[in-house]
Order: C-alpha cells, then structure tokens, then sequence
C-alpha cells in the first residue's frame, strides 16, 4: 500500500531523511513515533505529496512521487482521510454540513451526500449530534466529527497527526478506539502520537524516525520506549 525506496530528504539545514526504505501494507496499523523535529510530520507530508524526496520515491496506492503530475495530486488525496490539528471545523456549519462539505467539492450527488454522512456519522457514534454546531460539542466529540469527514469519502489510508494530542486520557484512548475499528475495516492507518499510555492500550506496529531513519520499534510492556 504505501512503499518508500531511498527515500533522502532534506529541510533547510536537515538531512530529515537519509536513504530511507519503508514497506507498509494494506490494512495495517501503523503508529509513528520519534522526538520533536524527527521528522514525522515530513513523512506524512511526503505521502500526501506536499513534499517530494530530494531522491528515491515514495508510492501510496498506484500513485508514484517520481511519475505522478501536480494535476493529479488531487486525485491521491481523495484516497486519503486526513486527521490534521490544523484542519479545523467550519465553527458555522452543523456536524453534517461539516462532514458534507468533503463530498460536496467532489460533485457526489445529494441523496449520495445524505446517505454517506450518515454512515460516517452512526460510525462514530454521533448521529444523534448531527444538527449541532462544532462549539456545542465535547473536544473527543468535535475529534469525531474530524474523523468523520475523513473517512466519508472512503479512503483507503487514513493519516492521522497526533489526533488525541489535546484530549483527556480517556478521551484519547476512545478515540483511538475509534480508529482502530475503522482499521479493522481494512483502512490502512498511520498516526502520529507522543501518547506512550495509548501506545500500550492500544498496541499495533511502531515505527520511529530518528536520525534520519525508520526503525520498526517493539514496544515492552513496563518499559518506556526509548525517544
Ligand atoms: N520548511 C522547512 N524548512 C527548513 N526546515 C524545515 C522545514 N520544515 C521542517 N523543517 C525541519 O525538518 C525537521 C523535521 O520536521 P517535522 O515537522 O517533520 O518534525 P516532527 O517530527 O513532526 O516534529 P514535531 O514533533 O515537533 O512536530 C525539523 O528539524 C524541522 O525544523
């Protein structure tokens, strides 16, 4: 599903990436981890294609970095969901509106539109909130409505930047809850996190970046992973 072959990548002054090999298949749930400025939010850049590699190539889908034409990076990020802290909610719009909005630019028919959101928002239990406005909601409730809309136009990965960064621990676990049960529908995951407590509730394939690098990590119970 998504392939980095030699991938070298530099930043200002970082070598952020230094001739990086990477294998993620489809299905799997992937969390990245690694100190400030490792370079994870690079990595996610790279596979939605905001940034290319100085060399080797990255492929997400059928879609290459080293063939793929500016025209067509649209098309790529309609198969992804994204799960972004700067990605904010239209504060004036209800949570169906909001989670709408994503089918509506693409020119999905309206009964479509209805039918879809409503899938999306019974997945992450808040059918019942749809007319509310983003303010009237909990901060865990408002990160479902962001996971909403980034699952309704049924993407094949989901890339998620630190989604429970701002949230209570139990929150946070819930909502990684969540995700994990959209993976298990088959939607490739990656997600940032810091969130070592989450990590251990919820275990699945750690990556780290350090050094330019991508290690696999195993993650030992009782034992912080070392950053
Ligand atoms: N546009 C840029 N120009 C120069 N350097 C950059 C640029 N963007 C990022 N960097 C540098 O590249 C490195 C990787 O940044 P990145 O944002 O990917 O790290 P990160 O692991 O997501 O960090 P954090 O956890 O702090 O968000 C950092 O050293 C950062 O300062």
């Amino acid at each position: 599903m998504i392939t980095l072959s030699d991938v070298s990548l530099q930043l200002g002054r970082n070598q952020v990436f230094d001739h990086v090999d990477l294998q993620i298949e489809r299905g799997e749930l992937v969390y990245i981890v690694g100190g400030s400025g490792a370079g994870k939010s690079s990595l996610l850049r790279m596979l939605y294609m905001d940034l290319q590699p100085d060399s080797g190539s990255v492929q997400v889908g059928e879609f290459n970095s080293t063939l793929i034409k500016r025209s067509e990076i649209p098309y790529l990020r309609r198969h992804l969901g994204i799960v972004f802290q700067d990605f904010k909610l239209f504060d004036d719009r209800s949570v169906f509106e909001n989670v709408a909005f994503v089918l509506e630019v693409t020119g999905v028919k309206r009964k479509l539109i209805a039918k879809k959101v409503s899938d999306a928002l019974s997945e992450v239990g808040l059918s019942q909130k749809r007319n509310e406005l983003p303010v009237h909601l909990s901060g865990g409730e408002q990160q479902r409505v962001v996971i909403a809309r980034a699952i309704v136009s049924e993407p094949y990965v989901l890339l998620a930047d630190e989604p429970t960064g701002n949230l209570d621990p139990d929150v946070a676990v819930e909502i990684m809850s969540l995700i994990k049960k959209i993976n298990l529908r088959g939607i490739t995951v990656l997600t940032v996190t810091h969130d070592y407590n989450l990590v251990k509730k919820i275990p699945a394939r750690i990556l780290q970046i350090k050094d330019g690098k991508i290690f696999d990590v195993q993650f030992k119970k009782n034992e912080p992973v070392k950053r």
